[in-house]
């Protein structure tokens, strides 16, 4: 049976970060880039990584940083995972001692097939990087392998459930369970995560 993970990105507390995991978020997203209202520093991103339960996958979340950059940042926070949302090329992925998801900000369709051997995420082009709700053209991932693609990008509790049928690995949200910009809205997370998880049932 298809699975589908679910990452829920913009943590900023314990407490929403503990509303996503007993929702049954696999994966908890924090962003190290000082521009974003989300940001989070390593020593707060490492208290509360230091109190989740065993199996959450923490992914820390990059703009503009020096590969030794983000290896000192994933290791002070416990990250598992390094998030790159901005261009880089294979050089600098492998230079990475971290786990690493690289980012396209895919602005027309033959973008999505970019590191089409990896497990990558993909999210609508925006000049400010990311969570601002902005969505990707669906259709772009008709008839493309998607099993190594994370879906993100203005997605939502009301649309996450008409993009899984693509078989993408996994989806991504941040604004779209947010009560405010870094607060996240709890019961937008849990129907976030169930829906998801459902849709993929139901196929
Ligand atoms: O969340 C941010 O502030 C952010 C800042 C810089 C780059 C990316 C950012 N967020 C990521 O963008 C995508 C899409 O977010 P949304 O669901 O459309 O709000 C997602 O991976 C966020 O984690």
């Amino acid at each position: 049976m298809h699975n589908i993970r679910v990452k829920i990105c913009g943590i900023t507390s314990y407490d929403d970060a503990m509303v996503a995991v007993e929702a049954g978020a696999d994966a908890l997203g924090f962003v190290f880039y000082e521009k974003s209202p989300r940001f989070i520093t390593s020593d707060i991103a490492r208290s509360i990584v230091d109190r989740l339960p065993p199996f959450v996958e923490r992914v820390g979340l990059f703009v503009n940083c020096s590969a030794k950059e983000v290896d000192e940042v994933c290791k002070v926070a416990g990250m598992s995972t390094a998030q790159i949302h901005f261009d880089v090329d294979e050089h600098y992925l492998k230079s990475l001692n971290t786990k690493v998801l690289p980012v396209i900000r895919a602005k027309e369709p033959k973008d999505v097939l970019k590191f089409s051997s990896s497990y990558r995420l993909v999210d609508a082009y925006c000049e400010s990087y990311g969570g601002v709700g902005k969505r990707l053209n669906i259709e772009w991932f008709s008839g493309i392998d998607c099993s190594k693609i994370i879906l993100a990008g203005g997605l939502t509790p009301e649309n996450v459930a008409e993009v899984v049928r693509y078989g993408f690995y996994g989806v991504d949200v941040s604004s779209g369970v947010e009560l405010e910009k870094g607060k996240k809205d709890p019961e937008k997370v849990r129907s976030f995560i169930k829906r998801a998880k459902e849709a993929v049932c139901a196929l």
